[in-house]
């Protein structure tokens, strides 16, 4: 049990944590809510910090030592205990046994979705028509391709690059630099799997082996995880995320304990995020493409549609690779087994659900419609780019043209938030972008199944969850400033919807 006494309102732990200010006793205390909500975390010194405990926004001070996990063996939850005038108080976080069904419901989800895309009735919500034995899901070949072609991204990330770019001001007031030369890896990649292709490489193979493609993929990304986990035991303390270092094993290996896990200048989370899985996703689409073309002649219009729109994004992505460095899981998040199952293999083998749906079910689609399909994703990706452009131009340089002419409202900090723009229109005007465009990805599918919607769905539930998270950390970082810029701008991601 942690001794504690209280010091001129200031509750304060000897070993482990301490806060200050208004306080609440009892379960969801504000130690665990200011770690929780990414204010901050293991190692961290005293300090006053905004948190939002209940429906309240407050200020406390809170500096966080050690947390100790619950002692109880499969109890997810970690406890901060401290004590006054003989009171015991306790702070207590349920880590969401969520946490551990995830870790089983991720891949299987992948794998049901592999599963039913290539069975008759195609069926998101029920069950796959066969489940594979082992000898169908276990190949060596599998495991040799993926490793030749993590290889292959590896070379091409260390590869001289254009530009080398700084990260944000990290804990120690170190930055880290990194190469940008994503979008040189995708155009070397395809260079080098057209000549591939006409040296007789039989790309169109490339669906029959997706199901152990997958399964080495989810092997992989498990061991994976399992070494940064053990890594990050070694890591010091300012190297730590916030997020995943409650104590329990469980719950830090799935959210990742190092913010940025390194091997000299090779950074394991910024090359996952951007390169083997998201140009995989744009080669196995082109696999089904090709695959297509040898089963029926020619690929479909449709086909065609979700490759290019599908390609237009990834590579839009490696063109304004730099502006990764300032999202939330750069920033913020550690590198655990959700982001590297996620960049490693839910990416590639569920984004490309419409493509695989689309060989296997094929879909009549004329030329008006596809016309208005491709006018969807114009004007989603016309508000996406130029959400993100804007931002990015606002955030390097206020005084360019582009954006000088912009209303802003100052903030504590000395930057400045959107008023106007495509950031007066929602607070997410990015999100409502890629929203647009997951439709047109969907639509040439057509509309007698749910599955090639998946995406849609959910994509939404990812940024309906990714927007709060922001949304916690804007408040901490601009306080006032930012409930001012939602007063202003009182919908989230949908104009008058949401
Ligand atoms: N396909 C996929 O699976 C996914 C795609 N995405 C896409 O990636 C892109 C990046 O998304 P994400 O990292 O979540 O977030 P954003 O690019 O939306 O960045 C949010 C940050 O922007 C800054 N900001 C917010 N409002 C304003 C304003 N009014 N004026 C100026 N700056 C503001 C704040 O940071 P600060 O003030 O510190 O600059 C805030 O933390 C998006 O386009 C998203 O759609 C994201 C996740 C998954
Ligand atoms: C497996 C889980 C349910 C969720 C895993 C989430 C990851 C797949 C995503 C987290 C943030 C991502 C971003 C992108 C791809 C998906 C992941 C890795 C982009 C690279 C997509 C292209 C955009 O232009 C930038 C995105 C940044 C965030």
């Amino acid at each position: 049990m942690v001794r504690a006494r209280r010091l001129l309102g200031i509750w304060r732990q000897k070993d482990g944590g301490c806060a200050g200010g208004r306080m609440s006793a009892g379960k969801d205390g504000p130690v665990l809510a200011a770690v929780q909500q990414g204010v901050c975390g293991v190692g961290d010194s005293w300090k006053s910090r905004r948190i939002v405990l209940g429906r309240t926004k407050m200020e406390i001070k809170v500096g966080v030592w050690r947390r100790e996990p619950a002692k109880q063996a499969g109890d997810l939850r970690c406890l901060w205990t401290w004590e006054s005038s003989g009171e015991r108080s306790r702070d207590t976080v349920a880590l969401s046994p969520g946490v551990t069904a995830m870790l089983v419901l991720l891949p299987a989800t992948m794998f049901h979705l592999l599963l039913v895309a290539r069975s008759g009735p195609a069926r998101l919500l029920g069950p796959p028509t066969y489940l594979p034995g082992l000898e169908e899901l276990w190949s060596p070949q599998a495991l040799l391709l993926l490793f030749i072609w993590l290889a292959l991204q590896v070379a091409l990330y260390l590869l001289p690059a254009r530009k080398v770019a700084e990260g944000l001001e990290l804990k120690d007031k170190s930055r880290l630099r990194y190469p940008i030369n994503g979008f040189q890896a995708l155009v070397l990649t395809a260079l080098l799997v057209g000549l591939g292709v006409s040296a007789g490489l039989p790309l169109g193979a490339l669906p029959e082996m997706l199901l152990p493609l997958a399964f080495a993929t989810t092997l992989t990304s498990f061991i994976f995880s399992l070494l940064l986990y053990m890594k990050a035991l070694a890591a010091p303390v300012s190297a730590l995320a916030p997020g995943g270092n409650s104590g329990n094993c469980i719950y830090d290996f799935f959210l990742g304990r190092e913010l940025n896990p390194r091997l000299g200048s090779f950074d394991f989370k910024y090359f996952c995020e951007l390169r083997p899985g998201l140009i995989g996703w744009v080669f196995i689409n082109l696999a089904l493409l090709i695959q297509e073309a040898e089963l029926r002649g020619s690929p479909s219009l449709a086909m065609w549609l979700v490759n290019a729109f599908q390609l237009l994004y990834v590579g839009d992505a490696l063109w304004y690779e730099e502006s990764v460095l300032t999202t939330m899981d750069i920033i913020h998040d550690g590198f655990g087994f959700m982001l590297a199952f996620g960049d490693l293999a839910w990416v590639p083998f569920t984004y490309s659900l419409q493509a695989q749906f689309l060989l296997y079910h094929p879909q009549p689609l004329g030329l008006p419609m596809a016309l208005l399909i491709c006018l969807i994703k114009v004007i989603g990706y016309y508000i996406f780019r130029g959400a993100n452009s804007q931002k990015n131009t606002f955030r390097k340089n206020p005084s360019d043209p582009s954006v000088a002419g912009l209303e802003t409202i100052p903030t504590a900090t000395g930057r400045q938030l959107l008023v106007s723009g495509w950031w007066g229109m929602v607070r997410h005007p990015n999100y409502l972008g890629d929203l647009i465009m997951a439709l047109a990805w969907s639509l040439p599918c057509g509309v007698s199944h749910l599955l090639p919607y998946f995406y849609l769905l959910y994509f939404t539930a990812l940024l309906v969850h990714r927007e709060a998270r922001d949304e916690q950390q804007c408040l901490r970082k601009y306080g006032r400033a930012w409930q001012e810029y939602c007063k202003r701008v009182p919908y989230r991601i949908i104009p008058y919807v949401y």
